[in-house]
């Protein structure tokens, strides 16, 4: 590290307009230092020159800078008087150094603030959610640029919530341990820059979406957007039915992915977010109860609050967790899965219903925190099994349409370690195919036997 120090004229560069003698300061807001310099055909003049440097790192802050200039018509470089030509380079090359680091400085802390001001953990938890379920709406082929824009535009959309969640929060984050470390509450950003920020990336976002993806799915964004700003947010301080209207905001993403690779939403697309709305309950009451004093402070009426033996709490957990049960059955009886999800998904689940019940049993801090990281492991898990397992529309086309090849494949594909057996997709138009019983009959006793295809099968 070393230290530049600039000492021209008493250590100020004067900065001035020749015509009007006015002096201009080189501002610690690099913006402004951008502009000044941008905005101004100038030439340089500058006297008595000195530089001299020490160890140490440049000024962070250029704003005791005050250099001297002639206004020079149409001439837009940054030119030094020949009085300071010896010296002239090596000073400018410090102040348009100094101005970097300023601006690079500038970047870090606002980008940080953004960072923080959008969740961005738990908003690119939700874009995992919401690409989770425009892969399963997807029929056989993934329209890869499909999914990367729902998930870009997700993404903003969720900072864009998030951001609106804190502006709103912003007293109540203060009074927060957890939280009085965020931008607003700690005063590295100004509310109206926050606000500014999360009305841009919303707007962007669900523009994004509109014309990447589609109107259902932008519509689905932009009132998720709006049931948790400005539902769930004031909510929060209100009553403690928020964590269930918390809970359909955290479903919504996987719906808006479907929607976004299919052009609808139907019943089928329902598993993932009906999974995700189950999960939130054990895992947010797991965290109402161990930071239910913090919510207290901030002034936020969780369900835990009016439960200090935490039974009312833990219950619900339990019983959650019990909802999830069937989801694994469901996703392989609508034909979206193979079988084998239904098997890991009750395991799975199982695991984490251990979890909730030992904390109704004993409820200590102990036990809830064990509930709340068997919730951590739980969604990444489901999801990946359930995207592992998924099901083509050729595949379900093989279940019903085709019981030859389904039966020569499934060989194939238990070979391979996984068998797909699965039923017809509910709601699909192969699903609802009837086969005139001669079809069934081809396949045992005389599975080698082709399937008589019929033009109409109605007739
Ligand atoms: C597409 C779109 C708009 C998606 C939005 C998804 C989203 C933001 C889900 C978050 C769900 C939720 C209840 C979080 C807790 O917020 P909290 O306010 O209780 O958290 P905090 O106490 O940490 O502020």
């Amino acid at each position: 590290m070393w230290r530049n120090s600039v000492n021209l004229s008493s250590n100020l560069l004067s900065l001035s307009k020749s015509n009007h003698n006015q002096s201009f300061f080189l501002s610690s807001n690099p913006l402004r230092s951008a502009i000044i310099f941008a905005g101004h055909g100038v030439r340089g003049g500058v006297s008595q020159t000195q530089l001299h440097s020490s160890s140490g790192e440049f000024p962070s802050s250029v704003s005791s800078l005050k250099l001297g200039f002639e206004k020079s018509e149409g001439e837009r470089a940054f030119k030094f008087s020949s009085s300071a030509a010896v010296v002239g380079p090596s000073v400018a090359t410090t102040a348009a150094l100094a101005k970097a680091k300023d601006v690079a400085e500038a970047f870090r802390h606002y980008g940080r603030c953004y960072w923080e001001l959008s969740k961005a953990r738990l908003s690119m938890l939700v874009v995992l959610t919401s690409g989770a379920g425009f892969v399963l709406g997807s029929g056989t082929a993934i329209d890869v640029a499909g999914l990367c824009w729902t998930c870009t535009g997700t993404m903003m959309v969720a900072a864009s919530a998030s951001s609106l969640n804190q502006v709103f929060e912003k007293n109540n984050d203060a009074r927060m341990k957890r939280t009085r470390q965020r931008p607003l509450p700690s005063g590295r950003i100004s509310l109206p820059h926050a606000a500014i920020w999360a009305s841009t990336i919303g707007v962007t976002g669900t523009t994004l979406l509109a014309c990447k993806a589609n109107m259902l799915a932008a519509g689905l964004a932009a009132s998720n957007l709006a049931l948790y700003a400005f539902l769930y947010t004031p909510l929060k301080q209100i009553h403690p039915v928020n964590t269930w209207v918390g809970a359909i905001v955290g479903a919504i993403p996987p719906l808006l992915g479907w929607a976004a690779a299919s052009g609808q939403v139907s019943l089928n697309a329902m598993i993932l977010p009906a999974a995700l709305y189950f999960w939130q309950l054990p895992h947010f009451m797991a965290l109402a109860y161990l930071c239910r004093k913090d919510y207290a402070d901030g002034g936020f009426r969780m369900f835990s609050l009016a439960d200090p033996s935490g039974q009312r709490t833990s219950l619900v957990a339990l019983r959650n967790c019990l909802y999830l049960l069937p989801l694994g059955y469901l996703a392989y009886d609508w034909g979206i899965t193979s079988g084998w999800f239904c098997l890991e998904s009750t395991l799975l689940t199982l695991f984490m219903t251990a979890g909730a019940v030992s904390f109704v049993r004993d409820r200590t801090a102990k036990n809830a925190r064990r509930m709340f990281h068997g919730s951590l492991l739980y969604l990444p898990v489901f999801m990946s099994g359930m995207l592992f397992h998924r099901l083509t529309d050729n595949q379900q086309d093989l279940t019903e349409t085709n019981p030859v090849r389904l039966a020569t494949e499934t060989q194939v594909h238990e070979s391979e370690g996984d068998c797909y057996l699965a039923k017809p997709r509910r709601g699909s138009s192969i699903g609802i195919q009837s086969r005139p019983p001669v079809a069934y009959a081809s396949v045992a006793p005389f599975p080698f036997l082709p399937a008589p295809v019929y033009a109409n099968s109605d007739v």
